[in-house]
This record gives C-alpha cells, structure tokens and sequence, in this order.
C-alpha cells in the first residue's frame, strides 16, 4: 500500500528515486535515475562532479561524472537534467541522472542516491505526485500507463488522447454542470421564498444533455478494453488442415513448422499482430485427433486448454476433405465459445463442400499455403467486434474499466433525478441523486478523492513512472 500523504509543493516531504528506464542486463544505451522531492538538487550536487562553471539552472543539462561520495570512486560518466519546481513532472524539484546502459553503474548510481537518503518510490509514485500536486488527473495518469503498456499504434494514440485531456474535460465540464444544479437546488432549498421557482423542465433538459454525453463516453468502453487487452485468437483443426501455414501467412513469417506429415506442431506457437489497431495474439495448436505417441496427446490436450481459454477461436478445416465426423466431433467441444469456420486449402476445390454455417459467426476461405484470405479473414474478425459503434460516437480516447463503471453509476444516478423530477418528489430528493453524480464523475477524474481507487491505479505502474 502507498502511503498517500502528498509531499506539497516546496514544502518538507521525502525525495524518492528510481530507475526511470527499462532495466536489462548488458543492454541499452542509455538509463535515466530520477530523483523527485526537497532533497533531489542537494543528493545531486553531493555526487555528480561537472567540470568548469557550468550553472546549475532549471531545464539544463550538465555534463560530468558520478562520484563516490567518500572514496571518489567515479561510478560513471554522465549528464545531469535539473527540472525545478513547479516547472517539472512531479511538480517538486526533479533531477535526472543519464547514466550509461545496462545494469551496474545505474544501480551503482541509484544506490549512491539512496545512501544520500533518497527513498525508492514505489510503483507509480511519480505520476502520483504529478496527481497530487495538480499536473494531471487520474485520466490522465491512467494515459500513461496506457501508453508505456501500448501494444498497437491505436492503442497509444488512444492513450495520448486520454494524456492530453480529451476525457478529463468532458467529465470535468458534466461534473461542473450537475454542481451548478446542486446550487440551484440547494438555494431553492434554504431561501425559497426569496427565489423565483426552478425551471423543471430546463433542469430536466440540462440532465438529459449529460446523460447524451455521458452515452457517448461509455460507447468506447469496449473498444477500450480491446485496444488495451487486445485479442486472443487460437487456430483449431484436424492435423494437416494448414493451421500453422495460416499463422505464417497471417504474420507474415515462418513462426511455425509446415510440413506435409500429420501431427508436426506439438506445442503452442505464438505470435502477435495488429488487425484494424486491436493487438491480437494469434495461437496455433497441435493438430486434433486420436493420437498414440504420447508428446501428441499432451500437445492436443493443450490446443483443447487454449482454445477454451482464447476470445475467439478459428476451427480450421481443409476444403478438399469436406466437413468430417471428426470436425464435428471438434465443433462439440467448442460449442460455447466464439468462434469462425477457416476453410483451408480451397485452392484444392472447384467447388466448396457442403458446411454447417450455423452455429459459426461467419465463414472464411483461405489458401493459407498462397497467402490467400488473410484480408477477408481479418474483416471478418473485426465484424465480430465494437469497431462500429465507436467510429460513430467519433471519439479518439477510449475509456477503461474503472471510468466505465463510475460513469454507469453516474448515469443511473441522473435517470433517477429524471424519475424523481417526474413524480414530482421534494426538492431534497433531487440533491440525493444529483450529489450522488457529483461524486462519481470526480471520482473519475480525481477531484473527487477515493483512496483505494489511487492505490488501484498507481501501484499497477511500473517503479520510476
Ligand atoms: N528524460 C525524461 N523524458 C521524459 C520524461 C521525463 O520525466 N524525463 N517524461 C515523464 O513523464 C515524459 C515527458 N513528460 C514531461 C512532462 C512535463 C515536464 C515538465 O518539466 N513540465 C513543466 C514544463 C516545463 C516548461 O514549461 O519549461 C511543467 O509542466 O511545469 C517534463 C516531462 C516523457 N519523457
Ligand atoms: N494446397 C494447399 N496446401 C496447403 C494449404 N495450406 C497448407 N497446405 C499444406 O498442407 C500441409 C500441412 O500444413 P500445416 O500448416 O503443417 O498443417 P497443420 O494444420 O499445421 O498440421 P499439424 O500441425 O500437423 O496439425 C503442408 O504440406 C502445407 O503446405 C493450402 O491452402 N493449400
Ligand atoms: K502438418
Ligand atoms: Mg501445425
């Protein structure tokens, strides 16, 4: 659990640091220690060496070594980013270490910070400092891991979206509005005599306008949670029917092993694509049937897991051997979930044999093994998901779970503040569900504070973001 006491701007607080950049051994170029807080700039001046009089001013960069404190060890060279407060992420004073890549001198570095009494901050506690100290809103910060987590172009320029504000000021501006009305209300409730009598039907209109709004925003829930989770498709059939040659052909790639002997994939191949923006991981399985060899059983008995398992799964078969028992007896085990018929191999057929369409979303006809299909394949799976409604509220962010369900209480609570108005119940009723939305469309932004709903959402960031 975090400990949530802000640290104000200016003010007393711990300093935290972190490893702001990917970690692995051996590897990058470059890797950033940051330090926020009232002790970041002292830490720094204590360490880092920079030759000649270059200035220690906001938003420049020094050049110079680390040092160790008491042996002057040079840990490593470096350049040093000083953001002071307020103009920073965090707000609070902010210094960057560039340090060199890979895992030694950085945690070297990193450790000289805490010995300095630098505290490692804890998973998303400098976005939640930017929080606390008013430089973005929790949309804005769930962006961020939105984006750092993006697995599709349209998943990051979602993100951006959300980054840039595009969902904190609609639900700021509603929240604004019902707080108007709460007024309203509220100065009806303690100087009626004074007051003119509200307008029912205005108050009425104004609701229903938010309640529009608030329909939209809720519409790109779905495409949210695609783009953020993507699609798990997993290739089922018979052996040789061409799953692993429709993988390859789908990715562009020979991921997997084709040959012409049944049985040839005995685990589960991966590989990740994008269809339409949506990150989809596609799965090719070992090929279905009564095996013997015991490594086949296991195999088949994992396609089985990991067709109950996917979003949707493509029941393969091969067009030249017709829709077999065995199909049939493969359809049975799969009859609950979503899934589409691949006829494979149609190059083989001059005419397509009768198939059951039925219980299937829709049909597809490939010829993995000439890259034919792959298009209509694609169209189909999209079909089968929201990309069409969200197009039509024309939004570009996308909305997650959490502000999902909050604006869903939000609404129920304004259509009852409808009902309530319609069965003419005293004022004092209105400002019950009024204030309810109130509560929850801050809560969505943040300026309406729950404590377990920070926790939620900053300890799944990364430590350093
Ligand atoms: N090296 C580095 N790269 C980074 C970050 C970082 O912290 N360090 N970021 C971290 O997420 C992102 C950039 N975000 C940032 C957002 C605001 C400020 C900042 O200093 N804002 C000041 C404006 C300064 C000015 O006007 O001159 C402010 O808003 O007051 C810096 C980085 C991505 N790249
Ligand atoms: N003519 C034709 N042959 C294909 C097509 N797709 C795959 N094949 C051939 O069918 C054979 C089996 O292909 P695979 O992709 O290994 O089939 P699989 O379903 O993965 O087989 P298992 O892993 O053994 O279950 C290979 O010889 C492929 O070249 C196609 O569309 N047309
Ligand atoms: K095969
Ligand atoms: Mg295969």
């Amino acid at each position: 659990m975090h400990n949530w006491e802000a640290s104000p701007v200016g003010g007393g607080g711990t300093t935290i640091a972190a490893i702001a950049t990917a970690v692995v051994p051996q590897q990058g170029s470059i890797s950033i220690v940051r330090l926020s807080g009232p002790d970041s700039v002292p830490i720094a001046r204590r360490l880092f060496q920079a030759p000649g009089h270059q200035p220690w001013e906001s938003h420049r960069i020094l050049y110079g070594k680390v040092c160790h404190p008491v042996t002057q060890a040079v840990i490593d060279e470096a350049l040093l980013l000083l953001m002071l407060q307020p103009r920073s992420f965090t707000r609070e004073n902010v210094v960057e270490f560039h340090c060199h890549g890979g895992m030694i001198a950085v945690q070297q570095v990193l450790q000289l910070c805490l010995d300095q009494g630098a505290v490692l901050a804890q998973p998303g506690e400098f976005s939640l400092r930017a929080f606390l100290n008013g430089r973005l809103d929790l949309t804005q910060a769930e962006s961020i891991a939105d984006l750092v987590g993006a697995r599709s172009p349209q998943a990051a320029q979602a993100a951006m979206a959300g980054l840039q504000g595009k969902l904190a000021a609609p639900i700021a501006q509603m929240r604004r509005t019902c707080l108007d009305l709460l007024a309203e209300i509220e100065a009806r409730i303690d100087f009626a005599e004074d007051l003119p009598p509200l307008d029912e039907g205005e108050l009425a209109d104004q609701i229903q306008q938010i309640l529009q709004s608030l329909t939209q925003l809720l519409a790109t829930a779905d495409r949210g949670e695609l783009l953020r989770t993507g699609l798990k498709v997993a290739i089922v059939g018979q052996p040789n029917v061409g799953k692993s040659s429709l993988l390859n052909a789908w990715s562009r790639s020979d991921r997997a092993i084709v040959t012409d002997l049944p049985g040839t994939t005995r685990d589960v191949v991966e590989s990740n694509l994008v269809v339409g923006g949506i990150p989809v991981q596609v799965l090719d399985t070992a090929g279905i049937r009564e095996a013997h060899d015991q490594v086949e059983q296991l195999g088949i008995s994992r396609s089985l897991r990991v067709a109950q398992e996917a979003d949707l799964v493509l029941l393969t078969i091969d067009a030249s051997q017709g829709w077999t028992r065995s199909d049939q007896a493969l359809l049975e085990t799969i009859m609950d979930l979503p899934k589409l018929l691949v006829v494979n191999k149609v190059d083989l057929v001059d005419q397509i044999p009768p198939l059951p369409t039925q219980p299937f979303q829709a049909v597809v006809y490939t010829a993995a093994a000439q890259a034919q299909g792959i298009q209509d394949l694609e169209t189909a799976i999209l079909q089968g998901t929201a990309q069409g409604q969200v197009s039509a509220a024309n939004l570009d962010f996308a909305i997650n779970q959490r502000q999902a369900a909050a604006l869903g209480q939000a609404q129920i609570s304004l259509e009852n503040l409808l009902q309530t108005l319609a069965d003419q119940l005293p004022l004092d009723f209105w400002t019950i569900d009024l204030r309810e939305a109130v509560q929850r469309l801050g809560e969505i932004t943040g300026e309406d504070l729950v404590e377990s709903v920070l926790d939620q959402i900053f300890s799944k960031f990364c430590i350093g973001k």
